[in-house]
């Protein structure tokens, strides 16, 4: 579990130009689901390329505590014997779920339709995050929460004895809400139908539908209308997990941000939600090709080969928000090496992510020099031009991993070093990132 360790502090130093090979591990958010249905599917899932970061380890646990057999059988390669849909046992532990949204979202949704109880916990930065966005609507199938005021973890929730499917409209763009209700629809009988007003990563509904659900989505006049008939049989599948845009986001801003660096990026997801980043990055001028576009483990992939060059601050169509929500930090990061300004609106979830980012990024980025802009839902940096940005600070992760490593590859490129309090929540996410970055020829230690 995250952020109940010493603090690691770690300071990132002007290096030379980033070379080689990045292979970043598989995707977070794949990962978890593949887990979570594998332990809702009749016989065994094998899993290839899981991340296995703390969030998603975290998970594993879970699932085990609900009466799956998950074993490891080397690196990222994983088998799930699932006890089928309506089949979780109570468990006999509190799950905790350590720094992960996602973990706790999704097996809250998994758990809602069956009449069992739970007790979910966090580190300190889950603990504060709001859980009324997925037990609201899993109230509605019959299922009870009793948490801490303002809807936090620790958290107890008793699941529905004779659910009913639902009709549900997302309030938020949130693909933690909306994979919580396509999985309590499961076990519902019946459709369980969501609208979602912005579409938001599919995972969810590409996996379920690859474990034998009938899922539909279509279009209409209110946004993306998934539908989800309940009580399927899931079928154990063979799960390839393609590498995390999230995580390649990293690696990438680096070699944006530090002269004549020139780095590859072998199998990335290009999953339509998932891509906002890139776009972006093309838009802003970066000499990013897409080599060998292909699909793998039913995800589009490409190889990115990635230069350095001038970059040009731009507005980022708010629209776009969703498909590349967790990439505002190192964007931000990013911004303050680019000539003129970034304008990032339309951006009011990053408050209640891992730490609040918008406020995180705002003074870590003004502590390093770097002039911001920012309200409720917008974040604008204003770009010193390459080797333009200070440094020489310290700056606060908020238990975040984006933070930490947003802010150690904007080490990279400033002046002056930049050290980050704790980096320690990296594990969470992208376990092998300094080694990766380092075989890239970065000077990122711990103190
Ligand atoms: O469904 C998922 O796997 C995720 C959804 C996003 O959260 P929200 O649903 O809160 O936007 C994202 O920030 C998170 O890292 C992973
Ligand atoms: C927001 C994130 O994760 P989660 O919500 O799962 O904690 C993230 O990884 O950036």
């Amino acid at each position: 579990m995250s952020g109940h360790g010493e603090p690691i502090p770690m300071t990132a130093r002007a290096s030379g130009p980033l070379r080689g090979t990045a292979e970043v591990p598989g995707d977070k958010s794949i990962s978890h689901r593949a887990l979570i249905l594998g332990a809702l599917a009749v016989g065994e899932t094998r899993i290839a390329g899981l991340l296995e970061g703390q969030d998603v380890l975290d998970t594993a646990k879970a699932m085990r505590a609900f009466g799956a057999e998950v074993v490891c059988h080397g690196p990222g390669s994983w088998s799930v014997h699932g006890v089928g849909v309506g089949g979780f046992a109570e468990p006999d532990q509190v799950i905790d779920c350590g720094n992960s949204g996602t973990g706790v979202r999704l097996i809250m949704g998994a758990m809602a339709t069956t009449p069992i109880t739970a007790t979910f916990t966090g580190d300190a930065s889950l603990n504060k995050r709001p859980m009324g966005r997925v037990t609201d609507p899993l109230a509605l199938f019959g299922a009870q929460a009793h948490g801490r005021s303002g809807g936090r973890l620790p958290m107890t929730l008793v699941g529905a004895a004779a659910p009913v499917p639902i009709h549900y409209t997302t309030p938020m763009p949130s693909a933690q809400v909306k994979s919580a209700v396509l999985l309590a629809g499961l076990n519902a009988p019946g459709q369980t139908v969501v609208i979602e007003k912005e579409p938001t990563r599919d995972h969810s509904e590409r996996m379920l539908r690859g474990f034998g659900a009938e899922v539909s989505v279509e279009d209409g006049p209110e946004g993306r209308i998934i539908t989800l008939t309940g009580q399927p049989e899931l079928r154990p599948q063979t799960v390839a997990v393609p590498r995390d845009p999230s995580s390649a986001a990293f690696p990438v801003c680096a070699a944006l941000m530090v002269p004549e660096s020139d780095i590859f990026v072998p199998g990335v997801s290009q999953n339509l939600t998932r891509n906002g980043l890139y776009l972006t990055l093309v838009e802003m001028g970066a000499d990013i090709s897409f080599e060998n576009p292909r699909e793998e483990g039913g995800e589009p992939v490409a190889d990115l080969r990635v230069r350095f060059g001038p970059l040009q601050g731009i507005e980022v169509p708010p629209e776009r928000a969703a498909s590349m929500i967790d990439e505002y930090p190192v964007l931000a990061a990013l911004a303050a090496t680019a000539e003129g300004s970034t304008v990032m609106r339309g951006v009011k979830e990053l408050r209640v992510k891992e730490s609040d980012r918008i406020d995180a990024m705002a003074r870590g980025l003004e502590a390093c020099g770097v002039r911001i802009e920012e309200d409720d839902d917008l974040l604008i940096v204003h770009g010193l031009g390459a080797g333009g940005v200070p440094g020489g600070a310290t700056v606060r992760s908020h238990l975040d991993h984006r933070i930490a490593m947003s802010f150690l590859c904007l080490g990279l490129a400033a002046r002056q070093p930049i050290r980050v309090d704790d980096g320690g929540p990296i594990a969470t996410s992208f376990p092998v990132f300094e080694p990766l970055m380092r075989g890239l020829g970065a000077d990122i230690d711990r103190d």
